[in-house]
């Protein structure tokens, strides 16, 4: 760290956080006094926790938001399998900070094969949100091409999503649509966040259908030839794209503190296809 965290400032963070300034208001109000981001979430994070812990004997009232309910698989069963609505799924892998966990046999062949069927005659050039307007828009950070279900359009859709309800623990009416996206050879999807940012300008609107994205689920319905693995730079961690398998991460705060930056590396041969499923903080209608 090239800026230190000097007593005054520690008081300052401290005495934001007690008159019920928010985390992400005191980053705000500490970027625009020159801190850079990564520096001021670190200074900010322990000078928090450190506090926390000071007054972990008699707390009275709580320095940080409490803690959100998130989505979570039950991950206490062994071998790690979990029993899924109406299906055996296994967990291959499982990290902590951030959530990670991956899964296999979340979708049969059968299931793969007729999702990209339903999906292949919709398929358009992929829009991210604005986030200036809450409109969506064509971004070359994301060459793949993608659609969106509605809820139960199809009645494999909905078995998915009863599926994913279950091992996730989270309403069916929290989800949004399934979203379908193909990569062909050349195409990726550079690193970025799902939640939506706070600072941005269209965020209010989005947020009024279903609030927050609490966390992420991307199946994999074919296999590549080569490349195409979800990356999670800040971790350095890849997950291979394999049909049926998924990876699931979710993000209890819209902060880059949740270490939650991901992408999908540029598929080097074949095409590489997904379903991504968000899950929002309340009903999706
Ligand atoms: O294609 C991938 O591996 C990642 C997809 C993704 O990040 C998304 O759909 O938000
Ligand atoms: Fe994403």
């Amino acid at each position: 760290m090239n800026q230190i965290v000097t007593p005054e400032l520690r008081r300052w963070i401290v005495e934001q956080a007690e008159a019920g300034h928010r985390p992400e208001a005191v980053l705000e109000a500490m970027k625009s006094s020159g801190w850079q981001e990564p520096v001021a979430i670190e200074a900010l994070e322990m000078v928090l926790s450190e506090r926390l812990a000071e007054r972990s004997a008699g707390a009275t009232e709580p320095v940080m938001p409490a803690a959100v309910a998130l989505p979570e698989p039950d991950l206490r069963g062994t071998p790690p399998s979990i029993w899924a609505h109406d299906r055996e799924v296994r967990v291959v892998m499982a990290m902590h900070d951030p959530r990670v966990v991956v899964f296999a046999n979340l979708l049969g062949e059968n299931e793969c094969e007729e999702i990209i069927q339903l999906a292949r005659q919709r398929l358009e050039r992929s829009h991210t949100v604005d986030m200036s307007t809450g409109d969506s828009e064509v971004n070359a950070a994301r060459t793949s091409e993608g659609m969106f279900f509605v809820r139960a359009e199809h009645p494999v859709c909905a078995r998915l999503e009863a599926r994913l309800a279950a091992l996730l623990n989270w309403p069916v009416e929290n989800g949004e649509g399934l979203q379908v996206l193909r990569y062909r050879p050349g195409a990726e999807y550079k690193p970025h966040y799902d939640y939506f940012d706070p600072a941005q300008p269209g965020t209010p609107t989005i947020l009024k259908r279903g609030g927050q994205r609490l966390a992420t689920i991307v199946m994999y319905l074919n296999t590549p030839l080569k490349g195409g693995g979800t990356t999670f730079p800040d971790v350095q961690l890849e997950v291979a794209p394999q049909r049926g398998h998924a990876v699931f991460f979710s993000y209890d705060r819209p902060l880059p503190a949740t270490r939650t930056l991901h992408g999908g590396a540029p598929v080097l041969e074949g095409e590489k296809w997904v379903a991504t499923k968000w899950l929002r903080a309340g009903r999706f209608d």
